[in-house]
């Protein structure tokens, strides 16, 4: 397996505070918006991003979690049963501005489904996606992002790994994936 290094720590900061201002640009205050992270990592980034956002306005930004498990296109597909994950969501969405926030946009199967998930909520008055990577010309679908960080030229055979820091790395950062042959 090779590892790349395609966004470092340093980088990775400078990236989620740019995208907050962004957001801020759109957004205001979030008076009328609400983030909604993709669980089950995308509710790391929208973590990261509330406490930036909440730190430039002022103010607490309605922050929840999508769980898109059921709604997936593969869900009776898989020869692994998927484990569901919470969708905690405290506020309501019917005419509020949505950000959806997941780490990577790949297919775009991930995010047609949470459009599915999220639906039984409410009916937002207008919904944008937020990821970190975009990983370009790889998308079964046609959905593209608001909002991103960086975009990736990548195979289909590699992966986007997004590492956030635990207490023994104390780094974010996001690498490209090749695997190798076994020897
Ligand atoms: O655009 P997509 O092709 O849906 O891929 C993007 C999704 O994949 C990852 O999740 P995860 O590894 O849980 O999903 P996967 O099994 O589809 O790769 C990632 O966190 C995104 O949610
Ligand atoms: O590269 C990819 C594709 C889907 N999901 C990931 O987490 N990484």
């Amino acid at each position: 397996m090779q590892k790349r290094l395609i966004v470092s720590n340093q980088l990775l900061q400078i990236m989620l505070e740019r995208l907050a201002q962004q957001l801020i640009e759109n957004h205001h205050d979030f008076s009328n918006s609400v983030i909604l992270g993709l669980q089950p990592r995308g509710i790391f980034v929208a973590e990261r991003l509330q406490k930036i956002l909440q730190r430039i306005v002022g103010s607490p930004i309605r922050t929840g979690r999508l769980d898109i498990t059921f709604h997936r296109d593969d869900f009776r597909r898989r020869e692994n049963p998927l484990m569901a994950n919470a969708t905690q969501i405290d506020f309501i969405i019917e005419n509020q501005q949505v950000i959806l926030v997941d780490d990577v946009l790949y297919t775009g199967r991930s995010v047609r489904a949470a459009l599915d998930a999220m639906i039984a909520y409410g009916r937002p008055q207008k919904v944008e996606l937020l990821v970190l990577i975009d990983r370009r010309y790889s998308r079964d679908l046609p959905i593209e992002a608001t909002y991103i960080g960086q975009q990736v030229n990548s195979l289909s055979s590699q992966r986007v790994l997004v590492e956030w820091r635990t207490p023994e790395t104390s780094e974010d950062n996001i690498w490209l994936i090749t695997k190798t042959e076994e020897k």
